[in-house]
């Protein structure tokens, strides 16, 4: 009796077996960030190879030949700008996600097309456009600056943070491992990576095992990853902690960017508290500084291995913190925005909501300076200064007002 009823639970059996795949790959394709189409119709053809190929000539003053990721974004935009104004040939390549206003992301890149710098509109996980990238160019440099940025929003959109953060990362890693010649890479960590470290400032010595944020969790999984491509592969790697970037053309999803907004159209902020009422802090560091410490580890980085490891040592693994020194107590930062925009905030107080704040940041930069010469020399009043005025020009007078429309966007 028992053997008619197998060939019945067989198909069932096929049948749900289809039905959890099929969920799980709408599940995937749900968390999937939002992408416009990318530009490939026009790969492999001449015309694109003649313009990557023009995009990547180095010019008077220039060495490097650097891949760019994350070029239509806030960091990405800016290194992408300093490099090819000192004669360094590049491509830039961007998801253009919508995680903000792709609007934003359009005006940077058209800012540096007009400079001559090409922004290939293409996901990290596109392999096949990065092979065909690879093989064209023979890049001395990559600078990984794409990610899906945002301590909070991990919370809500977790896997976009997987996708990019650590699903791009590899991808483009193996890229770099195939390419011949090795580029050197170096690629965007985060503060963040500190977690619930209690010891001030952070040293890059320190224990970085206890990540407060998913974010934190993509960002320290970079740091792993890359030693692991250094480790076997020979690749040249090295990982640079922001901490809390800001400045002209920067990301509307952070305080200094959505504060001042707020204040401008007389809204109320919320300033985040922790237990007890203890006020955040952050090492807020200015976007030039920030430049010049990639630049720095761009021109410091040694050769990736050529070829088969064969036992070959490693070119030498390198995280550095790229900070200013100087945290500074939220209110006392949003004092500040009060006195460029000669306006006052509507303060709330609110306790800071469980997704993945730390108290306070505070980077030492020794092992930068020295290695690096890097040296932050931008305060917070001036930086914020400069950040207001690009803020007047784009937002507030008539001239460019609309040229950036950032809709309802209110971030999470
Ligand atoms: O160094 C990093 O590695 C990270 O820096 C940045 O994260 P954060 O330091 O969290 O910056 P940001 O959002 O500007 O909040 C600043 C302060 O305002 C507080 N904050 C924020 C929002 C709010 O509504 N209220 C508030 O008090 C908030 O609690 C915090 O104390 C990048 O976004 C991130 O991608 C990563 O690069």
């Amino acid at each position: 009796m028992a053997g008619g009823h197998y060939p019945f639970r067989g198909v069932v059996c096929f049948l749900s077996t289809i039905f959890v795949f099929t969920i799980v790959v709408l599940n995937w394709q749900s968390s999937s960030p939002n992408l416009p189409e990318a530009n490939h119709p026009v790969i492999y053809g001449k015309a694109w190879e003649k313009a990557v190929k023009k995009s990547c000539k180095v010019r008077p003053g220039g060495r490097h030949v650097v891949l760019v990721t994350g070029a239509a974004g806030f960091v990405g935009f800016h290194v992408s700008q300093a490099l090819k104004r000192r004669g360094d040939g590049l491509i830039g390549l961007d998801n253009f996600n919508d995680y903000y206003p792709v609007t934003l992301k359009r005006a940077r890149a058209a800012l540096l097309e007009k400079e001559g710098v090409m922004v290939i509109n293409a996901d990290l996980n596109d392999r096949k456009l990065l092979e065909a990238l690879f093989k064209l160019v023979k890049f001395t440099h990559v600078m990984n600056l794409a990610a899906q940025a945002g301590v909070r929003y991990a919370v809500h959109k977790p896997m976009t943070y997987v996708h990019s953060n650590v699903a791009g990362f590899v991808s483009l890693l193996e890229e770099c491992k195939n390419a011949n010649p090795k580029p050197a890479v170096v690629y965007a960590s985060s503060s963040s990576v500190y977690g619930l470290n209690t010891k001030v400032p952070f040293s890059e010595e320190d224990a970085t095992d206890h990540p407060a944020s998913l974010y934190a969790a993509t960002k320290k999984a970079n740091e792993m990853l890359a030693h692991t491509y250094n480790h076997i592969w020979g690749l040249s790697l090295t990982g640079l902690r922001f901490f809390t970037v800001y400045g002209p053309w920067g990301r509307p999803d952070m305080a200094y960017f959505s504060f001042t907004r707020n204040i401008v159209e007389n809204k109320p902020i919320s300033i985040f508290q922790g237990p007890g009422g203890v006020e955040l802090s952050r090492d807020f560091t200015y976007i030039d500084d920030v430049v010049k410490g990639c630049l720095a580890s761009i021109d410091t980085a040694e050769q990736s291995l050529q070829g088969p490891p064969r036992g070959n040592p490693p070119p030498p693994f390198r995280i550095f913190n790229l900070g200013n020194t100087n945290p500074v107590p939220v209110s006392e930062f949003v004092s500040i925005l009060e006195k460029h925009l000669k306006m006052k905030a509507i303060r709330n107080y609110v306790d800071m909501p469980a997704t993945g704040d730390v108290p306070i940041t505070h980077a030492n930069v020794s092992r930068a300076r020295d290695e690096l010469g890097y040296e932050p020399v931008t305060e917070l009043y001036t930086g914020l200064k400069h950040f207001v005025k690009w803020y007047k020009k784009f937002f507030l007078t008539e001239e460019f007002k609309g040229t950036i429309d950032l809709g309802n966007y209110k971030p999470f």
